[in-house]
């Protein structure tokens, strides 16, 4: 086959006009002449005609000017080299322009054609399929250029190019016949970590000075791996530390952007507030060396932490976790009671903060915010209240009349009365083996590597960690009582029932322990945890239940299902009932002891 046939330039004419039967028919047509001819050439022209005759598709077209526009002309050279003239102002002129035997085809019009000055096909407005260009274009391959150097024919395959034209943004068409797909998660992600390797982030780290040898290669001893666990603690507590410092600057500098506007429309009188707020914005810029669309967008993020801020308090903003961000990028429950709940718990936030992070509040030096504790001590040493700050406990009770006033001291585990007991312990059950649980039949070991009993991890046996409850003021005449924080999914321990283990007390609250033969007692008068303060309701979501943890008979308060920011309640049992003085204020509507004052009246 000719060698014309497979020019790019046959190619690229044939796509332009979708005719796919061009190569073809030029293929036959060139039949008749030997691949090796160096007189064979094929030469491309331009007609100008009506559009209407077009679009009648009449095979004879009539022109007001039926004359061709030659543009340019390939042929053979030395067998192999596919050529087109250098420029095409060589069309200008017909000896330097066509090949000789061009010539022949004079008698069509071409002669004329030749003396006109025509640079190319003229970009049609409404196609636009071809676009004039400062640069002329060549084959990669052989250098020769393949059309006049100011006609730019719009690529149609794999081709590299640039432009040096302003892109113009696509205006959205409403009739598009595919949707477009949309970037998923993966692309926004990685499009998200080139973004990040091309900012002007600047990454430091500061490495410890023993670290530990780490040896995959040879196995991991504990040892390594007791210190590549610390390393991991390590620097999560400061990944998750720099990520609250972060976020009260970003809380913070929203507020010092709108003092700055301010300021400076005192500065400039003249300025508007619009004004004003762009100067702030470029300033910001200027520093931050974002572009402003940037600093924009994470300032719609900002400005939900200050709005947190401003309603749950900094404790609120600081210990939020990283799901923050979200919240905050899309608003979520923004307009929907959030800023109403955080109000709600500011305080008792700030006192789970005070007591159980003492140094939360050196973070907020980064912007000279930080101030005195407020709450110190035991957190179950404050009584929250829903209308303001927390109150401590033992002003919850100066309507008692106390020769020594309210005195509870917090412990974690029972303490035995060794007036009473000596050295033994009255929990302890002797038919037992003190290593297998009595519900699972696992293994039980205060080592957490090898305990194998899963009963009650938060307890006994598991990662402790403080629970996540609070005292409160009821506001209905039961006084104090315990406010879940979290969820207790159904069948969790919540605590143990903690105090001093004793016998013989009469006429106040104890928990009745041990055996017949072996009764003990855990009263609560003046030391415990916080389920001393767990209210009675007749429909409780909670109940008291026995555990043995290693031989110890275990009094534990297990969830019956509490759902977070309810009541943590129990059944005190009728025996605890008959014996109190006073109706039960639970509100159930099966309540049992409502009217308990009528059926047994005070003697
Ligand atoms: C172990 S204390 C519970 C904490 C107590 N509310 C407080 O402020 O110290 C038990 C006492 O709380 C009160 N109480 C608990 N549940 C009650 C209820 N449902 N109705 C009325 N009073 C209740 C009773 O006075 C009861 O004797």
């Amino acid at each position: 086959m000719h060698p014309i046939v497979h020019h790019p330039v046959v190619t690229k004419l044939s796509d332009l006009f979708d005719n796919a039967d061009f190569a073809s028919q030029l293929a036959s047509t060139l039949a008749s002449f030997s691949p090796h001819d160096e007189g064979v050439c094929l030469r491309i022209d331009a007609v100008v005609c009506a559009s209407n005759s077009l679009k009648s598709n009449i095979p004879n077209i009539t022109t007001k000017n039926d004359k061709s526009l030659p543009l340019g002309w390939l042929t053979v050279k030395n067998n192999r080299n596919l050529t087109t003239p250098s420029h095409v102002t060589s069309l200008k002129s017909p000896a330097s322009g066509y090949p000789a035997n061009s010539q022949s085809t004079s008698k069509d019009g071409c002669d004329n054609v030749r003396h006109k000055t025509v640079s190319g096909l003229r970009p049609s407005k409404s196609a636009a399929i071809a676009v004039t260009t400062e640069e002329s274009d060549s084959d990669p391959d052989t250098g020769n250029r393949l059309r006049p150097s100011n006609v730019r024919i719009e690529p149609s395959v794999r081709q590299f190019h640039s432009d040096t034209r302003f892109p113009q943004r696509k205006k959205p068409t409403k009739d598009t016949a595919t949707p477009a797909l949309q970037p998923s998660s993966i692309d926004k992600f990685i499009a998200g970590i080139w973004r990040q390797v091309h900012s002007p982030v600047t990454l430091s780290v500061s490495f410890p000075d023993r670290r530990p040898e780490f040896s995959l290669g040879t196995g991991v001893s504990e040892t390594v791996f007791r210190a590549v666990n610390g390393l991991c603690k390590k620097y999560c507590d400061q990944s998750r530390s720099s990520r609250a410092l972060e976020i009260i600057v970003q809380a913070y500098w929203v507020e010092c952007y709108e003092a700055r506007i301010a300021s400076i429309r005192l500065e400039r009188p003249h300025y508007t507030n619009a004004e004003a707020r762009m100067a702030a914005l470029k300033e910001a810029c200027s520093t931050l060396t974002w572009h402003e669309k940037e600093l924009r967008n994470r300032m719609a993020v900002w400005r939900g932490y200050k709005e947190i801020k401003d309603s749950g308090g900094w404790a609120s903003l600081i210990f939020a976790g990283s799901g923050i961000y979200r919240i905050c990028k899309y608003r979520i429950g923004f307009d929907n009671g959030l800023m109403p709940r955080l109000r709600h718990i500011a305080s008792s936030l700030e006192v789970a903060a005070d007591t159980l992070h003492p140094g939360w509040r050196d973070l907020l030096r980064i912007v000279s915010q930080n101030g005195p504790c407020r709450y110190s001590g035991h957190p179950h040493e404050w009584v929250t209240v829903d209308t303001g700050p927390a109150l401590p406990l033992g002003t919850t009770y100066s309507h008692l009349v106390l020769p020594n006033g309210f005195n509870y001291q917090f412990v974690d585990d029972c303490v035995i009365d060794q007036n009473v007991f000596g050295g033994d312990d009255p929990r302890r059950e002797l038919g037992i083996d003190p290593n297998i649980c009595q519900l699972c039949k696992e293994k039980q070991t205060d080592d957490l590597v090898s305990n194998h009993c899963s009963c009650f991890p938060a307890l006994f046996g598991g990662v402790r960690y403080p629970p996540p409850v609070q005292l409160y003021n009821t506001t209905n005449g039961k006084n104090n009582g315990v406010i879940a924080r979290c969820e207790f999914d159904r069948g969790t321990a919540i605590a143990e029932f903690v105090g001093l283990v004793t016998r013989g007390i009469d006429g106040v609250d104890v928990m009745m322990g041990g055996t017949p033969e072996r009764p003990y007692q855990v009263f609560q008068g003046q030391m415990g945890n916080f389920t001393r303060f767990i209210n009675h309701s007749c429909r409780p979501n909670s109940q008291f239940q026995k555990f043995y943890w290693r031989g110890i008979e275990r009094i534990l308060v297990v969830s019956r299902g509490v759902a977070a920011g309810s009541e943590i309640t129990v059944d005190y049992s009728d025996s605890y009932w008959r014996k109190l003085r006073k109706n039960c204020l639970c509100g159930e509507t099966g309540c049992r002891f409502a009217n308990q004052l009528e059926t047994y009246p005070a003697t």
